[in-house]
């Protein structure tokens, strides 16, 4: 494992304006992901989790302090700059996970390799892969109606790996996935931080999941703390 920050936040903290107040989700959280980690959060509803996510992916601007991907920090990159950073550094696992409705799987998982501009042949060759990978060597011509709830979710997993992204953010994503499908995710999560040193972080409910995490956080009382 190499010990190469990939993610970092530096007093991070995050308030909203709430009618005439303001109120504090978090204060000065302090964090580092390297590479080749899988880092759980866990935290209550409300205790910020998502704000905090959405803060790291540079997809909300915190109240004060700092994020960096691989050294270079969010807030100095202009829009156009940032988008494609994020593009190309990070994949996303969202509760719920936004698949194309209209697209195939194989499609679905296709999208960010075409976006980076890879060929049409050798993204469906990776995409494909992932895809069995996760179980759905069979249904690659499916549309997400076509596909159980568990079924979409592991399209999403692959969608998010396919362009080999430096760090993964997922959130809850094993939540709709049976017993069996969750241990070959995480297979898959561990043998990607170990052989291209993927980075994860995964905020979960799933007590089974913190058992095999390099690292577990948990957010609550404004302040994240090692568990
Ligand atoms: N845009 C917003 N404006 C005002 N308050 C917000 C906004 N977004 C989130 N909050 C508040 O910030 C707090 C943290 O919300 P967040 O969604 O990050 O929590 P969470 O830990 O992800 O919750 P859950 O597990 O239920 O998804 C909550 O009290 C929420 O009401």
């Amino acid at each position: 494992m190499s010990n190469q920050a990939v993610l970092t936040s530096t007093g991070l903290s995050k308030q909203y304006r709430d009618g005439k107040r303001d109120v504090q989700v978090f204060e000065n959280i302090e964090f580092a992901l390297h590479k080749g980690e899988a880092v759980a959060i866990v935290g209550s509803s409300g205790s910020g989790k998502t704000t905090l996510l959405n803060l790291l992916a540079g997809l909300d601007k915190a109240s004060s302090g700092c994020v960096e991907i691989e050294g270079q920090a969010w807030d100095a990159l202009r829009d156009a700059k940032r988008s494609k950073l994020r593009n190309e550094k990070l994949g996303f696992v969202y509760q719920f996970h936004h698949l194309l409705p209209e697209f195939s799987a194989l499609e679905n998982a296709m999208m960010p390799l075409l976006i980076a501009g890879e060929k049409t042949a050798q993204a469906k060759q990776i995409a494909s892969a992932l895809l069995q990978d996760v179980g759905l060597g069979e249904r690659l011509d499916h549309r997400p109606a076509q596909l159980s709830g568990g079924e979409r979710q592991r399209v999403a997993i692959a969608r998010a790996l396919a362009h080999d992204p430096a760090c993964v953010l997922m959130d809850e994503p094993t939540g709709n996935l049976d017993e069996t499908t969750s241990k070959e995710i995480q297979e898959l999560i561990v043998r990607l931080k170990t052989d291209k040193h993927m980075a994860f972080l995964i905020v979960t409910h799933d007590e089974k999941m913190l058992s095999w995490m390099d690292r577990a956080y948990r957010l609550s009382n404004k302040t994240l703390t090692l568990i």
